[in-house]
């Protein structure tokens, strides 16, 4: 099938955008790529503290004949996700040396569990603790050991982070490792119905700790369609997971095989051998446009809007909100998870997940197939299926249909004609809306604003029964110069009992949602932001504000916002506390929300 005109277009655009500092960043790999394995130009001195505590590796690594994997980990007991990862190291180090090579852990990088801090003052150092994990990547792997790197990430700004790292040592070849989805447990929409009856007052906390335990139950991530598994679709769309390798639940013979192969393959497309497949490789234009139709197609999360500009800027493409509208637009909706559908991610898989959505959007000619990847060049190999046989990865063909069309649908009969994310855009500046989790009767809404500088003050006013009619409800101060942009995801059971009320509410924000918001429009990521000046500083009570998520616009009508002096708020106490007085060098250099966030790159 041929190329969609406007995937051709867009990528042309960002090839073009992107010249300059693509060029720069490809003369940087090249050179660093010239220089070889990187261990022959360390002393005798140098390699020995490297390989001193190897034990029996030592001589495959003072040999320098085999190829060595540095492993990055983000394991924590913190995040469910990662949990499982406690243990991969040794199975790597085991599979590398059943392959003829080594393998060591460079360094861990840190890892936010955003359940844990949702809600809390460290959901204020979420967003920053990415560039943080960037930085903790390049010191484990500037010990330049290594020829290839494996990966061990999965959650929100784990993958992101370890992504920019990625790309900045681009001359290495390596794959992102999962440990996959936790079994399902209480269906997630029966645990916001809780969450909404706790927030009445009809349940008491017992029954809401029963319900959160029963969802939240196990090792692995998340069951919902959030920005954990928003990054695991991108793994694979965009060629650095195996393919397959997602979904597959911790703890299964099938899993700890995938952990292997990826193993075995990065052992195979170092510079030693003929398959040298350097990250630099994948990581261009096209394998960032294959990862936008990706997020559009899934109605994934509102983070991605941030990171995928900061990823793509650490290898040298420029991405902007303009080609996500522009994908969005041409791109069906397929899929509906949570918060998007009631499905979860093992029904997603089941159904036939990413492996049918990539074969079906090449044949509609809406991803590039001629990509290099970590498993090999092509998408197309990523359309298999993998399975276990006689205890190793073997490929198959997938079934090549949904076997589930509540769950997953063709691009030939999609849920919704266009993704589910829109740039908005008017007089209070750029921001971005999820269309996908919003019932189509309330992508416009037209109401008075009532303006808040905390979550906390919302649900104040909730509770002292202050919201009796259509409420835009404004939250300010929220954008990473202010506080470090903290999801406001605590907020969504108070507004879904506002509307479940039968009022028409949206929330208006420089700050973000997680990726399990749904319901309630929002239009996020405004900018530039209170704290920089932006008009939402501008705004007052009572205000007019248009939302119109049809039409892409964001409006304050009937003011003249020239005549009005902005807003102050007391930002003194976002600096101190639960170590946010470590990041005010983050707050004061951090870039623009459209821009990707970001503090390092
Ligand atoms: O972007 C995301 O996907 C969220 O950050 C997610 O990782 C976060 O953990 C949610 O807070 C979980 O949902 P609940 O807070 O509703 O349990
Ligand atoms: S998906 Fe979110 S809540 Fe679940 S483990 Fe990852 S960061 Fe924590």
């Amino acid at each position: 099938m041929a190329l969609h005109p406007t995937i051709t277009a867009v990528t042309d655009r960002i090839r073009a955008r992107s010249e300059g500092p693509r060029r720069k960043y490809l003369d940087t790999m090249a050179k660093a790529a010239a220089e070889g394995p990187r261990r022959a130009h360390l002393t005798c001195g140098n390699q020995a503290h490297a390989y001193a505590a190897m034990g029996t590796d030592k001589s495959a690594l003072t040999e320098a004949r085999t190829p060595n994997i540095g492993i990055i980990t983000a394991y924590n007991d913190m995040l469910s996700a990662h949990q499982p990862f406690e243990h991969f190291p040794d199975q790597i180090r085991a599979a590398a040396r059943a392959a003829g090579g080594t393998a060591q852990v460079a360094g861990g990088v840190p890892a936010m569990c955003d359940g844990v801090t949702q809600g809390q003052t460290g959901m204020e150092l979420s967003l920053f603790s990415r560039d943080v994990i960037a930085l903790a990547a390049g010191v484990g792997l500037s010990h330049n050991v290594f020829d290839a790197a494996l990966y061990l990430g999965v959650c929100d700004k784990i993958v992101p982070g370890l992504v920019m790292a990625a790309a900045t040592f681009g001359y290495i070849p390596s794959l992102f490792v999962p440990a996959g989805p936790m079994v399902s447990g209480l269906p997630n929409d029966e645990k916001a119905k809780v969450r909404q009856q706790f927030a009445t007052g009809e349940v008491g906390r017992d029954k809401l700790m029963e319900a959160e335990m029963a969802s939240y139950h196990g090792p692995g991530t998340c069951t919902f369609y959030g920005t954990a598994n928003t990054n695991q679709m991108l793994m694979e769309f965009m060629g650095l997971h195996l393919p397959g390798a997602s979904f597959v639940n911790p703890g299964t013979p099938l899993r700890d095989a995938l952990t292997t192969a990826a193993t075995e393959r990065a052992l195979q497309i170092t510079a030693l051998g003929n398959e040298y497949t350097p990250v630099s490789d994948i990581l261009d234009e096209k394998a960032f446009v294959n990862g936008l139709v990706g997020l559009m197609a899934t109605g994934g999360s509102t983070n991605l809007v941030i990171h995928l500009p900061a990823m793509a800027r650490a290898a040298g493409v420029i991405l902007d909100l303009q080609d996500f509208s522009d994908l969005s637009e041409i791109t069906p909706l397929m899929a509906k998870v949570y918060p998007n559908g009631l499905a979860d991610v093992n029904h997603f898989h089941a159904a036939g997940g990413l492996g049918f959505m990539i074969g079906d959007l090449l044949n509609a000619g809406l991803l590039h197939d001629d990509t290099k990847t970590a498993a090999g060049s092509g998408l197309e190999r990523y359309t298999q299926d993998p399975k276990l046989v006689d205890g190793r990865v073997t490929y198959a063909p997938g079934e090549g249909k949904s076997l589930n069309e509540k769950i997953l649908r063709p691009a030939s009969n999609p849920f919704h004609a266009h993704g589910g994310l829109t740039q908005l855009s008017g007089n209070l500046g750029r921001g971005v809306i999820k269309t996908s989790a919003v019932a189509e009767e309330r992508h416009i809404i037209e109401a008075p604003a009532r303006i808040f500088h905390t979550q906390e003050a919302v649900k104040d006013a909730f509770k002292a029964g202050d919201f009796t009619a259509d409420t835009v409800i404004v939250v300010r101060f929220q954008g990473p110069k202010s506080n470090g942009m903290p999801e406001l995801h605590s907020l969504t059971p108070t507004l879904a009992v506002l509307q479940d009320r039968g009022l028409k509410v949206a929330l208006v924000t420089d700050g973000r949602m997680s990726g399990a918001s749904g319901k309630v429009p929002s239009a996020i990521h405004v900018c530039p932001e209170a704290a920089d000046n932006g008009p939402i500083g501008l705004l007052q009570d009572g205000d007019i504000v248009r939302l119109d998520a049809t039409k892409g616009t964001l409006d304050v009508l009937g003011v003249d916002l020239g005549t009005r002096t902005p807003a102050q708020a007391d930002l003194t106490g976002n600096g101190t506390g639960v170590g946010r007085e470590l990041f005010e060098a983050f707050r004061q250099n951090v870039g623009l929300a459209a821009d990707g966030a970001g503090v390092v790159i």
